[in-house]
């Protein structure tokens, strides 16, 4: 990634209320052309309001929002926590069917070309509900890309796997990335989150609490470990008695 790169998303200032409760507050994010970037934080801090509020699935009650195109949502993929496939369907089959409903036409070439990069070319003839749970999960960003999106959202898209399935998806990311495509991502695994990302944005009780790419965050805080600076920095749960 070049420091021109051109930048994808400016959000200036987003805040989220749900009733008197503040969630997100006053975030302000980039996404630059190419870049990788982890949104990281504890569970309820605000992460996919924020990414709703991105994607337009919430109104943002404060801030706004700037797109490197006024049609940006044709050129979005996101892939959300669900498997989001026709399990009676081979691989190859889920993603044509969801080329047309993009109205993109997937011929055979591109449709194999595309399960490579999501590391699934053995399985272009396996029924969906066949394949492991890690191929389950490449599947689906294969799914989220079929329409060539410029900026793609993955929801902690390793949750849930075995390292080896993990390394395979990390691969997947930074071929993404390779490929001129822009990857946010959430996850609560630090270590992949030191490894795959350029810019981290971690969040606590709506706020960013700390931004930066992994190198810098660790310096600045004079830790080892992006897993230090999270405990560090993150809030205990209160105790209820
Ligand atoms: N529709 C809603 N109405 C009321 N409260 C909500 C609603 N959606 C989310 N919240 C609350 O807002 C807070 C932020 O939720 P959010 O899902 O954005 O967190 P998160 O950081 O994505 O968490 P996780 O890591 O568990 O996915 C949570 O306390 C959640 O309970």
């Amino acid at each position: 990634m070049t420091h021109q790169a051109k930048m994808l998303v400016q959000a200036n200032r987003l805040s989220k209320m749900y009733g008197s409760r503040t969630v997100v507050n006053h975030v302000d994010i980039q996404v630059k052309a190419s870049e990788i970037v982890a949104i990281i934080g504890p569970n309820g801090a605000g992460k996919s309001t924020l990414i709703d509020m991105i994607l337009g699935l919430r109104r943002p009650d404060e801030g706004q929002i700037e797109f490197w195109r006024k049609d940006y949502l044709s050129y979005v993929g996101v892939q959300l926590q669900a498997t989001p496939f026709f399990p009676g369907l081979s691989a190859y089959e889920n993603l044509r069917l969801f080329a047309a409903l993009y109205k993109k036409k997937l011929d055979r070439q591109r449709g194999l070309e595309l399960l490579r990069l999501c590391g699934l070319e053995d399985a272009a003839n396996t029924e969906a509900s066949k394949l492991s749970g890690g191929q389950q999960k490449r599947l689906a960003i294969a799914i989220a890309t079929v329409h060539e999106p410029e900026l793609v959202f993955l929801d902690e898209p390793t949750a849930a796997l075995d390292p080896r399935a993990r390394r395979e998806i990390h691969e997947v990311i930074d071929r993404l990335a390779s490929s001129g495509k822009s990857v946010v991502f959430t996850s609560h695994d630090m270590e992949e989150v030191h490894k795959l990302a350029d810019k981290v944005i971690m969040i606590d009780k709506g706020r960013i609490i700390a931004e930066g790419t992994p190198v810098q965050l660790c310096e600045q805080y004079g830790v080892d470990h992006l897993e230090e600076l999270y405990l560090n920095l993150t809030a205990k749960e209160a105790v209820i008695r």
